[in-house]
């Protein structure tokens, strides 16, 4: 879901059916804890090492040929365009026949968060974990997050520099108590916003989630806590005049429903080039982040296409298996080893749909 905000902006002046897949990877998320987007099916595993150098001679050829057969595949577009399905809204489809394993696209977040208990030990821009080892890691200067070296720190600097000059104390108290974490995205995507960073409406493309009274009720809460924070710190009107009401609600309807939850893989540099699907051993989640492109991907309970986030929250789209040109890309919402009858609820209650996909008609 995915620069991701020039080229949200971009796509904005077209109409959404019609909409662009950008030419380079594009910087660019279910709902709160109704699971994780991943993909359903599990990879073929590790290959084996081997001893002999003839072996690892040959093997050093072979990961040389896909290195250069990937960097060249990273310069052409993406084998993708964003299209209207015939019932599931905007959704991505195939440009060319798609070999299993390959790495379709990656994205950038638009705005991201690590969670709340890994301030210190996940990068506050990139979420890459502490024990990375990238160099020239540290606290930083307010010692209240972790950031892991100086390029993270100084693309970080626009927003945190508004950041720091307010007091955050009754937010947190307020989003930690009642276990919210998406808050913390619209915080971030306001001092975005209020640096320059980003433009107020560039999440305005994304579906937004229904919502219900009680929803919106507690938004508006949280909206006049951000707002007096705002107020109290002392900004000046001209550069908070986005933050409205609506806006808040807008902006949290729309990552409620695109949101994704990171889940690092811990693999080698080895396995991304593998065609094998890379997913070894996840840990839990280091945060959330909204994308663009990857925004616009539909459910199926039985996926052809996943995202796999290696060390950052750059997301990597790869296909499942072979897919025919003019084939909807699909990725999987939720937890898909539940049973049919969880499944439905969780994407009727999260997601606001009915899945009408191949497993769920055959029961599975
Ligand atoms: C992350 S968005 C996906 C892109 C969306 N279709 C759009 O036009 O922006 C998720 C929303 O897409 C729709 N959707 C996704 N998968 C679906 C499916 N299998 N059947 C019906 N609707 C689906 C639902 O409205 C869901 O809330």
């Amino acid at each position: 879901m995915p620069s991701p905000l020039l080229q949200a902006t971009a796509a904005r002046s077209r109409p959404p059916h019609q909409l662009l897949v950008p030419t380079v990877a594009d910087r660019e998320s279910p709902p709160p804890d109704s699971g994780q987007v991943a993909g359903w099916r599990q990879p073929g595993g590790r290959r084996a090492g081997n001893d002999s150098t003839a072996e690892i001679s040959s093997s050093r050829g072979s990961m040389f040929r896909r290195l250069l057969s990937t960097a060249a595949a990273a310069r052409r577009p993406p084998p993708i365009r964003v299209a209207l399905t015939e019932s599931s809204g905007r959704g991505v489809f195939a440009t060319r026949p798609i070999a299993a394993g390959e790495l379709l696209h990656s994205a950038q977040p638009l705005v991201s968060h690590p969670s709340r208990s890994l301030l210190h030990e996940v990068c506050y821009s990139c979420l890459r974990r502490r024990n990375g080892g990238s160099g020239g890691d540290g606290d930083d200067s307010s010692g209240s997050c972790y950031f892991c070296g100086d390029a993270c720190r100084e693309h970080a600097k626009g927003f945190r520099n508004i950041e720091k000059n307010a007091d955050w104390s009754l937010f947190d108290e307020h989003c930690s108590s009642r276990g919210l974490k998406y808050p913390y995205m619209v915080k971030r995507l306001a001092c975005m916003v209020i640096s320059g960073a980003v433009s107020a409406d560039c999440l305005d493309i994304l579906q937004p989630a229904h919502l219900h009274q009680g929803t919106l009720t507690e938004m508006e809460e949280e909206f006049e806590l951000l707002d007096d924070i705002f107020r109290k710190a002392g900004f000046q009107e001209e550069v908070t005049t986005f933050l409205t009401r609506e806006w808040y609600i807008n902006v949290l309807a729309r990552i409620r429903i695109n949101a994704f939850r990171i889940e690092l893989v811990a693999t080698s540099y080895e396995d991304l080039l593998s065609s094998a699907v890379a997913l070894v051993a996840c840990d839990a989640a280091v945060g959330n982040a909204v994308y663009m492109l990857p925004s616009f991907y539909n459910h199926d309970c039985d996926p052809n296409t996943h995202i796999v986030w290696l060390e950052t929250a750059d997301a990597r789209l790869k296909a499942l298996c072979d897919i025919e040109e003019g084939e909807e890309l699909r990725i999987c919402y939720i937890d898909a080893s539940m049973d049919v009858d969880a499944r439905q609820k969780i994407l009727a209650d999260g997601f606001g749909f009915q899945c009408r996909c191949l497993r769920c008609l055959s029961g599975d």
